[in-house]
């Protein structure tokens, strides 16, 4: 209950987890907003800044808010991360230089903490990203070379303990926010991976399936031979061909052909489950169940198959098929077994079909 509304309030103020370069930017923003309104507060109480550097936080803050609020609400989030980009290193570092303690400040830290950010989070905004890094890298040097022109213009820490007071909370915000970092990239990363693996798995399976029926196709049952020879299993394949299928489609149409066909397909599913064997779909109306058991065994099986598909009401007449069964032999190759029971249940059509012959 907690989490549902911890989870739609972040939904709000963020945006949906299915867009995690959003989420994580608009998080970051806000989490400025408040860094930044909080370093204000907190340098005008221990003195530790100019007045400038207090105001000129307050309007970062400020801005930082106003670009959350165009990203998150005017759909303009491509461009508020350039106009982040550029507050962040053409207002933000310079403002926390000159403001606390230059070169002897925590603005070092802040630069890397951006730089490392700017380097993760901004794929999708390629130039300007490559831009935002440069200047996160150079920033110092011309800081550098403007404290030593100018010293005037570096609020210089009044005491030592201030100095350490700001390098210190400045330290562990940043790490903080690297640590969130690091851990939001990760978990993206594991879930493109589990996205990625769940995808090449269902591409497998529909490699594999027939669409219609949703049985096995040809490339299963290579697959499947390759692994029990192998293993040196015991199986036998039935090859099943319905009657006088032609016969159904021009009298009945296509579509109830079809649904004759997946009628057929869901017997010989249950046929597999039930023997821990596979049900094909070998060609139009042909089918074949390939089941690690003996000759006798399969032959049962399809002859119960064939009683239970008698038994089912379709509204032309009851379907039957011919079949014929062979077993591997350990000399065999699979088209030798295939052509054994080819030939038997050619041999069934002939017998005058409705008829099994192993
Ligand atoms: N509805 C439907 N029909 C199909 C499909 N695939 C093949 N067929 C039909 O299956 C029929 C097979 O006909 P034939 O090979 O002459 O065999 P048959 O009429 O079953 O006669 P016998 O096998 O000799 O008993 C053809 O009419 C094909 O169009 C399919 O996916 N759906």
């Amino acid at each position: 209950m907690y989490r549902h509304y911890l989870s739609k309030v972040l939904e709000w103020l963020l945006v949906n987890k299915d867009k995690p370069f959003e989420y994580t930017h608009h998080s970051v923003l806000l989490v400025g907003t408040v860094l930044f309104f909080y370093a204000a507060v907190v340098n005008y109480h221990l003195g530790l800044a100019s007045t400038f550097t207090v105001i000129a936080l307050l309007a970062l803050s400020f801005l930082i808010f106003l670009v959350w609020y165009l990203s998150r609400w005017r759909n303009q989030f491509k461009l508020m991360s350039v106009a982040f980009l550029g507050l962040i290193t053409l207002v933000a570092i310079p403002i926390n230089w000159m403001g606390n303690g230059g070169s002897n400040g925590p603005t070092f830290f802040v630069a890397l903490g951006l730089l490392i950010y700017i380097s993760g989070s901004f794929k999708n905004i390629g130039l300007y990203r490559r831009v935002g890094q440069l200047f996160c890298l150079m920033a110092p040097i011309p800081l550098i070379m403007l404290e030593n022109a100018h010293p005037e213009l570096v609020f210089h820490y009044t005491t030592d303990s201030l100095k350490q007071i700001d390098l210190t909370i400045t330290f562990i915000i940043i790490g903080l926010f690297l640590i969130i970092m690091v851990e939001s990239l990760s978990t993206r990363f594991k879930l493109e991976r589990e996205k990625a693996t769940q995808l090449s798995e269902k591409l497998k399976t529909l490699s594999e399936q027939d669409s219609l029926t949703g049985l096995y196709n040809r490339r299963k049952l290579d697959e499947q031979y390759t692994s029990w020879k192998q293993q040196g299993r015991i199986f036998s394949l039935a090859l099943l061909d319905i009657d006088h299928f032609k016969n159904v489609n021009d009298q009945w149409g296509h579509n109830y052909g079809d649904k004759v066909l997946q009628s057929v397909a869901d017997l010989l599913i249950k046929v597999a489950k039930k023997n821990h064997g596979l049900a094909i779909r070998f060609g139009g109306e042909e089918f074949i169940l390939f089941l690690p058991i003996s000759l006798d065994e399969v032959y049962k099986a399809t002859t119960q198959t064939a009683q239970s598909l008698s038994e089912i009401p379709f509204k032309h007449a009851s379907v039957t098929f011919s079949a014929g069964i062979s077993q591997d032999k350990t000399e065999d190759s699979q088209d030798e077994l295939l052509k054994r029971a080819d030939n038997l249940m050619y041999q069934a059509k002939s017998n005058g079909r409705n008829c099994i012959l192993k």
